[in-house]
């Protein structure tokens, strides 16, 4: 028998021999014959469609050792690229928090896919999603059926000011029969907004009040599949480390803005770039409504990067690029002249290759915040300060 010591980025448990093992916890043991003994650290999975549902991958790890595992994520990246940096208690959202999911739907069926499979696991309880977006599930399956949903579409869920934020993609009913059964459905759970697309973009079909996203104290408008950071309490803890790394910033570049989470958090003037044009008009829309000072400019941050001269105009940057990064903008950050960086990033690795630019040209870590907003699942999010 070998002990599992800790679990892979892909979520298998790992023995001191480089040995890998599914559904294993650290303080488990790998037996001589592939099986697996539980040990301390190995919980009941809560869910029924674990580990079939694609949704989570380490039910089976209790509290201590899945916050273990997304400090872990944060330190074996920055270890990888030969950095190193204090590395804080990982914040892990509660269960029944998320705010925002894409489940599908098809011949009746509506969840999450299965483990690497496009295969529809038919979502009967789930320990992740808010309970008022999970109260929709039923309902809604059986109103894809009714509706004559024949094809596979998507369902985008959010959970917004107003209620239920939907988007199904994939599936845009026509007729007057459909228009009253999707607007008695709505009626009847209380929807915020129904959207369809079929291929054209989004169509909204109800909203009885403009849905909007609160950030920052102030209510934004909230277009049809926005980024929206995955839980409050993520939200919120992301937004307090940005904070305190800008601390004392009077200007603050906010680059990848979104909808203006931080943006609209900082007791700063923020010049605040985007790249979706929506997203950026109700950012517009929300400070210019309340007067709050913020920039914002519809930009492509890939092709066309901040540059040295412009952000050495900002006193602090704040960052949250994609999953795949921000390379070319790093490379600029690395030669500026701001006096602090609050890098947030979806993906240890890219933020980490990232970082080592950074640290190359004399940047210093200062510290990384691990966020778990995808609880149970090998998705890990950081926010870390950078200063000279
Ligand atoms: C991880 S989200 C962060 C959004 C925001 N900071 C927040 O916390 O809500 C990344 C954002 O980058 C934007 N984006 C993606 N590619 C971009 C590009 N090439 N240029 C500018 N923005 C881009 C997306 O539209 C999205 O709003």
């Amino acid at each position: 028998m070998t002990p599992i010591l800790r679990v892979a980025a892909l979520g298998d448990g790992v023995t001191a021999d480089g040995r890998h093992a599914a559904l294993a916890a650290p303080g488990d043991w790998l037996n001589d014959d592939g099986s697996v003994t539980p040990g301390p650290h190995h919980q009941t999975p809560p869910c029924r469609h674990f580990p079939q549902c694609g949704g989570c991958q380490l039910q089976h790890l209790d509290d201590a050792s899945y916050a273990a595992f997304v400090a872990d994520r944060v330190a074996s990246a920055l270890d990888g690229q030969g950095l190193s940096a204090p590395v804080r208690a990982p914040l892990v959202s509660p269960p029944d928090t998320r705010r925002r999911a894409t489940l599908h739907a098809d011949k009746g069926l509506l969840g999450f896919t299965a483990a690497q499979s496009h295969a529809i696991v038919d979502l009967r309880e789930c320990h992740i999603l808010a309970p008022a977006l999970l109260a929709l599930v039923a309902p809604l399956r059986s109103l894809l059926q009714r509706m004559g949903l024949k094809r596979r579409a998507d369902v985008h869920l959010t959970l917004a000011d107003q209620g239920a934020d939907i988007l199904v993609t994939g599936f845009a009913p026509e007729g007057l029969k459909a228009a009253e059964t999707l607007n008695d459905f709505c009626a009847k759970h209380g929807v915020a907004r129904f959207a369809v697309d079929g291929g054209d973009g989004p169509e909204t079909r109800w909203e009885p009040q403009p849905v909007t996203i609160t950030l920052g104290g102030i209510p934004v408008g909230l277009p049809p599949a926005s980024f929206l950071q995955a839980t409050c309490e993520g939200e919120a803890a992301l937004v307090a480390a940005v904070r305190e790394a800008t601390t004392g910033a009077k200007t603050v570049a906010d680059l990848f803005a979104g909808l203006g989470t931080f943006a609209l958090a900082l007791p700063a003037k923020v010049y605040a770039a985007e790249g979706a044009r929506d997203a950026l008009m109700a950012l517009k829309l929300a400070a210019n409504a309340r007067q709050r000072p913020v920039f914002a400019e519809h930009r492509d941050l890939y092709r066309r990067p901040l540059t040295v001269a412009e952000l050495n105009r900002f006193d602090a940057v704040v960052i949250d690029p994609p999953r795949s990064g921000a390379r070319e903008q790093a490379a600029a950050l690395a030669q500026c002249l701001v006096k602090r960086i609050a890098y947030v990033s979806c993906n240890p690795s890219s933020f980490a290759r990232d970082a080592k630019l950074m640290v190359d040209a004399g940047w210093r870590i200062d510290w990384v915040q691990p966020v778990g907003q995808f609880r149970w699942s090998t998705h890990v999010e950081l926010a870390a300060c950078f200063s000279r």
